[in-house]
């Protein structure tokens, strides 16, 4: 599905990250994982457009994106969701996961902030699929309430929903734990299980390690900027080179 092909990113002296080769199967869900540092976030920003690698390539179902930014992505079915939540604060629940369909829609934002009366039937269709994401991320309670006075559980969550309204055929997180309790993780443990389910390939750069074993199909080992190791949870647990450099730090 996404291919990482040799990649490379330096950062004047720096080398973040070198000859990095890795698939991210169809339908899998795949964790990215490594110590501080290891060039997970770096890796994350290349496969989404936001720095082109210094040297390697980014395939999307075979083609080359690598010069394609974040958006030319999305069309492509790559979506991402952010480590620090990107909501509009004022507007609803609902309205947020709105826009994100306005963007997908043949009628686009503009026609519809203007509500010409040949877009009635489009608003409509729009509100009810968003009425159906929230749904499915398990927030159609909020739909009313305002984005910015979400606690930040329920902010992840309406997040997935806005990302989800783009079509993705890739979910690219990050970090998409950080800063949720033990029983909003294991939500989102069963959310992101569902989303797979539905036929979306997921990818996920994470800390919480019990979340990635429970999860992911496959995981990659990054380490100083290199690859470490690439398996199933199981043979990444017993894998020495990642116990000695990554888990044995825990
Ligand atoms: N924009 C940048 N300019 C210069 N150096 C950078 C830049 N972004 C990252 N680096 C460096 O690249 C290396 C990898 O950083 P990166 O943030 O990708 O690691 P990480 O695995 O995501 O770490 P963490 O788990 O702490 O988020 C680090 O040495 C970092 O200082």
């Amino acid at each position: 599905m996404l291919n990482l092909n040799g990649i490379g990113k330096r950062f004047g002296g720096l080398t973040a990250l070198e000859g990095i080769s890795f698939n991210v199967g169809k339908g899998s869900i795949t964790g990215i994982i490594g110590p501080n540092g290891a060039g997970k976030t770096t890796l994350f920003n290349i496969a989404t457009g936001i720095y082109p690698p210094s040297s390697g390539a980014v395939l999307l179902e075979g083609k080359d994106i690598s010069k394609l930014p974040p958006e030319g992505r999305a069309h492509l079915g790559l979506v991402r969701t952010f480590q620090n939540i990107e909501l509009f604060g004022k507007m609803t629940v609902l309205e947020n996961v709105m826009v994100g369909l306005h963007t997908q829609s043949s009628s686009g934002m503009f026609a519809c902030a203007f509500r010409m009366p040949w877009q009635m039937g489009e608003e409509k269709r729009i509100r009810a699929r968003a009425h159906e994401l929230l749904e499915f991320v398990g927030i159609p309670e909020l739909a009313g309430v305002e984005a910015g006075t979400l606690p930040f559980g329920k902010g992840r969550l309406l997040e997935i929903a806005r990302a989800m309204a783009l079509e993705p055929k890739l979910l690219l997180m990050d970090e998409p734990a950080a800063g949720l309790n033990s029983s909003e993780t294991a939500e989102l443990a069963d959310l992101i299980k569902k989303i797979r389910d539905l036929g979306i390939t997921v990818a996920l750069v994470e800390h919480d390690m019990d979340l990635v074993m429970d999860i992911c199909d496959q995981l990659v080992v990054l380490n100083l900027g290199t690859m470490l190791a690439e398996g199933t949870p199981r043979e990444i647990q017993d894998n020495q080179a990642v116990i000695t450099a990554y888990l044995g730090e825990e």
